[in-house]
């Protein structure tokens, strides 16, 4: 799979209950979209969207389960539980988040990685800064992704990608980075590759057409 995305756009079609398009059949024709567009492979949230999306189109997967927990802010693959759905679901990778926050039930990030590859499935990082991706790819995962960037409370957030990190982590690291979060226009994705990324994930501005809707009608409010 690491082949097959380097130098390519990876589109992330998520649509959680809360979401107009929640539906794993609408997912999968957005993912069908997305591959006669070009993408190369799908991020994808849930196990029933993870399966419609490979049987639609047959592209490599990287999957992930939002899930809240009282007990930790962390909600992206959060557990052993939600790593163990997605065993099921055939996805060829694993995000997880990879912050440096406190995870629901005391597990920590180095028993879910080596369970992760323990089972023969790649393990995407998803960091918010330069020191946790550091720490990932110490713990032995296959790529990190920007994916929290912004989105943690010591992370400052941009409108766009950050450019400042990917490229202190394309220096520093001897695994694949990929951008992940912001990358909002086809220039933002010529900037995230000029600052030398492995590959890309673009989620809401291909997929989310309720946020894509807003931005043309806040152009005309004033
Ligand atoms: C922060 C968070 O929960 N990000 C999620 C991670 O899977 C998705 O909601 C994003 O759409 C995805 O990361 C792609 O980013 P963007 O939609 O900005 O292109």
């Amino acid at each position: 799979m690491l082949d097959i995305i380097k130098n390519k756009l990876i589109v992330s079609c998520q649509a959680l209950e809360d979401e107009p398009l929640h539906s794993s059949f609408i997912m999968g024709r957005m993912a069908n979209a997305a591959k006669e567009g070009g993408a190369v492979a799908i991020r994808a949230q849930g196990v029933d969207d993870i399966i419609e999306i490979k049987k639609v189109t047959s592209l490599p997967v990287i999957g992930i389960i939002k899930r809240n927990y009282d007990d930790s802010e962390i909600y992206i693959t959060p557990t052993k539980k939600e790593i163990d759905e997605l065993l099921e679901s055939g996805c060829e990778m694993i995000a997880l988040d990879a912050t440096n926050r406190k995870r629901p039930n005391d597990e920590s990030l180095q028993e879910l990685i080596s369970y992760i590859k323990s089972k023969g499935i790649l393990v995407m990082a998803d960091i918010s800064n330069y020191e946790e991706a550091i720490i990932s790819a110490k713990l032995g995962v296959d790529c990190v992704s920007t994916t929290l960037a912004g989105y943690t409370s010591y992370t400052e957030c941009l409108e766009g990608p950050n450019l400042e990190l990917i490229k202190m982590l394309v220096k520093d690291l001897d695994i694949p980075v990929i951008a992940e979060g912001k990358i909002n226009t086809p220039e933002d994705l010529k900037n995230v590759y000029e600052a030398g990324v492995y590959s890309a994930v673009v989620g809401s501005a291909i997929t989310r057409p309720q946020l894509i809707t807003k931005k043309f009608v806040n152009a005309i409010e004033i």
